[in-house]
């Protein structure tokens, strides 16, 4: 077969060094798209102090152009002092000027193109200087002042359009039209807003002689404009260069050989599965059947009666459930012998297993020397399903129209967990009662609710007849149907009640939780202390080490101990907490529903979750996912309406806020798709308590080997959660939150479906449990609640927000409100 043109066109090698940003793969994927046939690789800068120089050498030669991308922190110190912030960059830019000056052989140099931190280093490195700008300009729009020199160069063709440009930086360059000679860059743009900065800042510049480019502001960005036009202008005019350099490398280095394909980035790998030797696959059955609801059922309301009655037929469950718009389905887990609980602390290296037996009594066991946690989970959701019933179809519902929850993994992973897996680094250890950092639980029987549809779905994942201690399938389904139609009447029943005596279910209780009820003790963020922390953030921000901070605290509600209540199989104070977290559960639905609650009880911990922020939802069938970040808080209080805080929302500051996180996320899915696609950007959503602005951001075409719990793993923690860029964030927020480990809150809570779907929410606006009767002290609640802090950021307003945001959780907490 002929090789097209295309084909036949050697790859165009870029090296792009990542100095730990979060915009870097934003630039992989422009790249990706230009005609050069990129094939690019990326390398952290730190890691370039590693290799030895001839390597170096022999490294830098291979690659027809050198990407150094932007990044936090300061370009000078290095300079100066040999601070880390740039990493091996200072070494690869000599070896690319040595072999160009000194040796015998005059090498030519490959393209280099500096974005942000690395346009700051080389002209620092030229003799110009690198100082501070009077404010940060993190996220905002500049439109690009270009030079006539510009317009015939890498901004040719572009003519005369406003071009608007992304800025992430607190640095700038202060040109210096002394620094003569041969050797110098020539200004290509300047920022046009001089009136706000006292000065027009350096956007863009060339060097006079050598194919080296750089910018001050981020092309890659969502909002910035002709990102791609840029490029493909540098390209071309350094393809001359480009041609005669590889001819003059080809002479002295054997010419490469061209692989067929490009090879695969390097990805996390779920698939090799470790198998644990009691769980040999089996094949399994899907059984399915649905059942219509009343037209005029308050499914709200069946809801929470449905869970109590399959409580006491069942035992413990978990709820997922969408309490208000836009959420759809609402899922039940049911325990069965099956159903197992998986827990793990950092950095234990076992993993605890607890599973109840025929007899229902609690059986653990630990899982040792384990290398990877996901590995363990993976093994057991490695489900090979062999067939389908849908028992009772009365008609055909469109696969489509489904539900995408059908058993597996349902749970939540920490912060921290986010924190040392998905950006390895170390946190310090919880010293007293903690809760776990992955607490997953294995159910093989769940229940569907369309709410829209008002139809309720049994589902199980079955050997042979799925006989257990409750019974075969059959037997629970019909169990099942029957606690459903005992809840319907019974919510009917309450609703006439209620017509008549205007009494709320949540109020009612027995005397144990009236007492509960009454907090010992509550420790509430400090509003001095909080604006401390502001000031600290924007300090980090100011001098370029971050250009969004997510600074949150933590309330801590400890219970009075209730008394015991007696009730089967189930020490008495435990049943007794369990009771009084489902009414607080209850009590916070009733007043900030939202569409990803969720509730979670597990041996350790219980998780009331309200949060209204999906985190990620996957299809590993179509091979997509989306992850919709909120960023921008307007209270909901009656005196807002949509309009009025759409007005607020439109500022430069709320949008900035929500275009970093935009853009972080971004990034983070380019590692795992193909492409990465923003299908709503900054849009207003109405909650009982807030208004929030927010984006979806949509992802295809994983790439090779990945499937959706990579996604899930490789964007921990959430970039909503840190800030940008989020490593270097992350390290910052540790300092400033005094080490204190944030634990549930700000990771994520959701599922992980057999069928090959995933859908998790960032635990926000939440609550969970630490101690209680079997850690043997009393119970507290944390509740932790923040804000995006950027250079715009005013004290008193965040300290306002956060409280908006503390206060949609403590409403489950009655009497413990400030
Ligand atoms: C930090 C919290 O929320 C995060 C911060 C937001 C903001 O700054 O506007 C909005 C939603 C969340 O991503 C919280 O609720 O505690
Ligand atoms: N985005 C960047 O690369 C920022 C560079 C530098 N840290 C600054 O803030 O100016």
């Amino acid at each position: 077969m002929e090789a097209t043109a295309q084909q036949r066109r050697r790859l165009y090698r870029i090296l792009l060094i990542d100095s730990h940003d979060s915009f870097t793969f934003n630039l992989v994927s422009l790249f990706s798209d230009l005609s050069i046939r990129p094939q690019i690789t990326v390398i952290t800068s730190d890691k370039l102090l590693l290799v030895s120089s001839d390597l170096l050498l022999a490294l830098v030669l291979r690659f027809d152009a050198v990407v150094i991308g932007p990044g936090p922190g300061t370009p000078v110190r290095t300079a100066t002092l040999g601070d880390s912030d740039m990493g091996g960059i200072p070494r690869v830019w000599e070896t690319i000027k040595s072999a160009s000056r000194t040796c015998e052989l005059i090498i030519p140099p490959p393209v280099v193109i500096g974005i942000c931190l690395g346009f700051q280093w080389m002209l620092l490195d030229n003799g110009h200087r690198v100082v501070r700008l009077p404010k940060p300009r993190h996220g905002l729009v500049s439109v690009l002042d270009v030079c006539e020199q510009g317009k015939s160069d890498m901004f040719s063709g572009l003519d005369d359009k406003p071009i608007e440009c992304v800025r992430y930086h607190s640095l700038h360059v202060v040109y210096d039209p002394k620094v003569a000679g041969n050797d110098d860059y020539i200004p290509l743009a300047w920022s046009s807003d001089c009136h706000e900065e006292g000065e027009k800042v350096l956007m863009a510049a060339r060097h006079r002689r050598l194919p080296y480019w750089a910018m001050q502001y981020h092309p890659e960005s969502i909002c910035s404009e002709y990102g791609s036009e840029v490029f493909e202008n540098i390209f071309s005019l350094s393809a001359e260069h480009t041609s005669s350099r590889r001819a003059f490398i080809d002479h002295f280095l054997s010419p490469t050989v061209e692989p067929q394909q490009a090879p695969p980035q390097p990805q996390l790998h779920l698939r090799t599965r470790i198998l644990a030797e009691d769980d040999v696959p089996l094949t399994r059955h899907l059984r399915q059947a649905h059942y219509a609801l009343p037209a005029d059922l308050d499914v709200s309301e069946f809801v929470v009666t449905f869970c109590e009655y399959l409580h006491r037929e069942f035992g413990e469950y978990a709820l997922l459930d969408s309490a208000a718009a836009p959420g759809q389905w609402t899922y039940i887990c049911c325990k069965n012998d099956t159903t197992k609980n998986f827990t793990y602390f950092i950095p234990d290296d076992f993993m605890t297993v607890e599973q109840f037996d025929k007899k229902n009594q609690r059986q653990t066991y630990r899982v040792k020397d384990i290398d990877d946690v996901w590995e363990i989970l993976a093994a057991t959701m490695d489900v090979t399903i062999d067939s389908f019933t849908d028992t009772l179809s009365s008609k055909t519902i469109p696969i489509s129209q489904y539900p995408t929850f059908f058993g597996g993994m349902v749970g939540y992973v920490s912060y921290e967990a986010g924190v040392v897996d998905g950006l390895g680094l170390s946190v310090e250890r919880e010293s007293d009662a903690s809760v776990p950092d992955i607490d997953l639980t294995y159910y093989e029987r769940t229940l569907a609710i369309d709410l829209e549809r008002k139809i309720l779905y049994t589902q199980s994942i079955e050997v042979g007849d799925g006989y257990d201690s409750h019974g075969t399938t059959r037997d629970w389904e019909q169990k099942v149907q029957a606690l459903s139609l005992a809840a319907i009447e019974n919510v009917r029943a309450t609703r006439a009640e209620t017509e008549t005596s205007s009494d709320s279910g949540a109020s009612t209780g027995s005397i144990t939780d009236q007492r509960r009820r009454v907090p010992k003790a509550v420790r509430l963020p400090v509003a001095d202390d909080y604006r401390a922390k502001i000031d600290q953030a924007q300090g980090y921000l100011a001098s370029g080490d971050s250009y969004e901070l997510c600074v949150t605290d933590q309330t801590i509600i400890t219970e009075n101990p209730g008394v015991a209540d007696a009730a089967d199989n189930i020490t008495p104070a435990l049943a007794d907490e369990l009771e009084s977290a489902w009414w607080l559960y209850k009590h916070m639905r009733e007043q900030s529903p939202s569409p990803y609650a969720m509730f979670y009880s597990s041996s350790a911990t219980t998780l009331l979750g309200m949060s209204p922020e999906r985190f990620l939802f996957w299809d590993d069938n179509l091979q997509s996912c989306e992850l919709r970040p909120i960023k921008g808080t307007v209270k909901n209080d009656g005196h807002e309406t949509l309009a009025s805080a759409t007005r607020k929302l439109s500022t430069p500051k709320e949008r900035a806020e929500n275009l970093m996180i935009v853009d972080l996320i971004r990034h983070d899915l380019a590692h795992f798709c193909n492409s990465v696609k923003v299908s709503k950007l900054m849009g207003v959503e109405t909650y009982k308590t807030v208004y929030q602005l927010v984006s979806a951001i949509q992802g295809t075409d994983f790439r090779p080997g990945v499937s959706g719990i990579d996604v899930l793993r490789g964007c921990l923690p959430p970039g909503s959660m840190t800030g940008a860029p989020k490593r270097r964030s992350v390290e910052l927020l540790q300092q400033i939150e005094g080490h204190r480990r944030r634990g549930v809150y700000s990771g994520v809570s959701g599922y992980w479906s057999v069928l090959g779907f995933g859908d998790w929410s960032v635990v926000i606006r939440s609550a969970f449990s630490v101690g209680g009767c079997r850690a043997g002290r009393e119970r507290e609640w944390r509740i932790g609640a923040g804000g995006a802090i950027t250079a715009l950021s005013d004290r008193d307003g965040e300290w306002e927000e956060m409280c908006v945001k503390l206060q949609s959780a403590m409403r489950a907490f009655p009497n413990a409100e400030q």
